[in-house]
């Protein structure tokens, strides 16, 4: 298999699930580099992974075929416009950073092939879910590129319109977190009843990825998997009832409007 050279810059939570998920999947790790202002955090992740990590970006792209843009979006303009005059033609941008739009990234970049990416951690695990948009830039070639990267670590989708990122950074790639939070809450309300931590624990995340293969494996609806654990009067229909009244489904809508929000918020604070 053809390995593409990948260069990311900022090594920190997103690139190392990226990173480690490259590994994973075959990627060898001189394939690999990062950058990183931190020392700590260089060290950590080179020997977390095995890749060479720099304190500067332009020495982190030299001969790289993809630069995956991963720092924080607030810091993301001074590091495109200082990254500009390094990049060569053909280079691939792929800027995972939430809000920031392909045409900011252009402005600050110059007129480049640039792919804008919303993935989410598990990628580390090759469980990802990304949501991928291309500028008029980029070729058929470097599409493909980008969908080989992604894919390695889960799954990638394609979208028609660069504003559904905003959409997919609710829905995955915050999504995660989530589900942490419901993983949070169960376990502590095991505990309340009378679990010891540990136990509540333990069956809570292995009911999280039981209920979540079922959704993924079967091609029964996740409506009707539900239907089928919910008794007539039993526990399941006591609680779902009390979730209900509590707003659940608007409350998650609610959520998801919130993160796509601040999505589009941060495209107008910071894309200037
Ligand atoms: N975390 C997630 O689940 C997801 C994150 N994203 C996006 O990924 C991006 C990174 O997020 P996340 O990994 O969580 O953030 P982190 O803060 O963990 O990682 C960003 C890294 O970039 C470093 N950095 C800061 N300035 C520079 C610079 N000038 N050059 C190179 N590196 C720099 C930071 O160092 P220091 O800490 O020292 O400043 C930090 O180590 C964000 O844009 C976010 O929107 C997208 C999908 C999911
Ligand atoms: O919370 C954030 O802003 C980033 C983007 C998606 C997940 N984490």
């Amino acid at each position: 298999m053809n390995h593409p050279r990948i260069a990311f810059i900022g090594a920190g939570n997103m690139a190392a699930s990226l990173i480690g998920g490259l590994l994973a999947q075959g990627t060898p790790a001189s394939h690999i580099r990062a950058s990183d202002p931190g020392a700590e955090q260089r060290a950590k992740v080179a020997a977390e992974f095995g890749i060479e990590l720099f304190e500067s970006n332009a020495e982190a792209i030299a001969g790289a075929d993809v630069v995956v843009l991963a720092t924080k979006p607030q810091v993301l303009k001074g590091v495109c416009q200082s990254l500009a005059p390094n990049l060569t033609t053909g280079q691939l941008i792929v800027s995972i950073a939430a809000g920031i739009g392909c045409a900011s990234l252009a402005n600050w970049l110059g007129p480049r092939p640039i792919v804008r990416c919303m993935p989410n951690t598990p990628a580390l695990l090759r469980q990802g879910a990304s949501g991928l948009y291309a500028n008029t830039e980029v070729s058929a070639a470097q599409r493909q590129l980008a969908e080989q990267l992604l894919s390695a670590v889960g799954l990638a989708l394609w979208l028609d319109e660069e504003q559904q990122i905003d959409a997919v950074t609710a829905v995955s790639g915050s999504g995660p977190a989530y589900f942490f939070l419901l993983i949070e809450a169960m376990t502590a309300a095991g505990e309340q009843l009378g679990l010891p931590r540990a136990i509540a624990e333990q069956l809570t995340v292995q009911t999280a990825l039981g209920a979540a293969r079922m959704a993924s494996e079967s091609d029964v609806q996740a409506a009707e998997l539900r239907r089928r654990v919910t008794s007539p009067n039993g526990t399941t229909e006591a609680a779902i009832k009390s979730f209900q009244a509590g707003g659940f489904e608007a409350l998650v809508q609610k959520a998801l409007e919130a993160a796509a929000t601040r999505s589009a918020e941060l495209a107008e604070q910071l894309g200037q």
